[in-house]
């Protein structure tokens, strides 16, 4: 039977690593709510205005073809991934309280039907409140900067040997202090959410954890759930039979003990 799994956690913790791969691995579709605020800072911030009217209107729409405009959604997200103005617009966006509620109902009208990794920083509160699984991937700071600083240089080699580079010769100290600086500004913002969230699913941290060792630490949750939720008729049913035997006559179970 499938199921909603929510996942948040601060900054660069590895919610969308772990998503992608949990949702390729269950067969589940993704949704990281974070795309629909750079998406709507992207469509519908302009001249310095949010168009709350156009939002609602793509509302409309989107609930009449979810999949086609979750995928629009992706790939203008691809394209403006680095854009900066598109990160602060989206930081804006983020902050009035009429298009979060929007954002939320849409995905949880779509995932109604169940069968859904959804990410984002309200993810297991306001999202999916009640999602079967509920899930705050955590890491020191130190650990989710180094992470950070890595995929950015590992992207810099890359562009490099296609001589697209983007840090214009940035050094890697001031890399680590964007970076830093980026993380800490995002933990503030999101620090409510993220205490919130702590208190109703469950913490992993995954500072000392592979990306492989985290994805199957989950997997067992989701197996655990699936297993005692399909099974618990079994089990009852299997304790009350056991419980009849023992007490009419005395049995051995296995040879290995007596109970009489
Ligand atoms: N357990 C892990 N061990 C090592 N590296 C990891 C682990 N989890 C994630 N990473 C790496 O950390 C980086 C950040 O991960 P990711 O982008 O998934 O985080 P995020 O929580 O989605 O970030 P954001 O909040 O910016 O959306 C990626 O390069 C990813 O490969
Ligand atoms: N549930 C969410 C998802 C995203 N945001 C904000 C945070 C950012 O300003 C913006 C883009 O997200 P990011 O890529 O930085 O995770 O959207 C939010 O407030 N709540």
């Amino acid at each position: 039977m499938k199921i909603n799994i929510a996942i948040n956690g601060p900054a660069s913790s590895g919610k969308t690593t772990i998503g992608k791969k949990l949702s390729e691995k269950l067969e589940y579709q993704l949704i990281d709510s974070s795309v629909f605020y750079r998406y709507f800072a992207k469509k519908f911030y302009l001249n310095n205005i949010i168009q709350i009217n156009e939002i609602y209107l793509f509302k409309d729409e989107m609930l009449n073809n979810p999949f086609y405009h979750l995928k629009e959604i992706e790939h203008v997200n691809t394209q403006f991934y680095q854009d900066l103005t598109i990160s602060q617009r989206a930081s804006e966006i983020a902050k009035v309280q009429e298009i979060r509620s929007i954002i939320n109902e849409i995905i949880q009208i779509i995932t109604k039907k169940k069968g859904f990794v959804v990410l984002g920083r309200d993810a297991t509160t306001k999202i999916l409140p009640d999602a079967k699984i509920k899930l705050v991937l955590d890491a020191e700071i130190e650990t989710r900067v180094c992470r950070r600083v890595k995929q950015i240089l590992d992207v810099e080699r890359e562009a490099k040997i296609q001589q697209s580079s983007q840090l214009n010769n940035l050094t890697e100290l001031e890399i680590i202090g964007k970076v830093l600086s980026d993380i800490l500004k995002r933990d503030f913002d999101a620090y409510e959410l993220i205490l919130e969230a702590k208190k109703v699913a469950t913490i992993i941290n995954t500072s000392n954890l592979s990306i492989e060792q985290v994805l199957a630490k989950i997997l067992r949750h989701v197996y655990w759930y699936n297993f005692s939720n399909d099974n618990l008729l079994h089990v009852i049913i299997f304790m009350i039979i056991f419980f009849i035997l023992i007490r009419s006559q005395p049995i051995k179970l296995f040879g290995l003990f007596k109970i009489e």
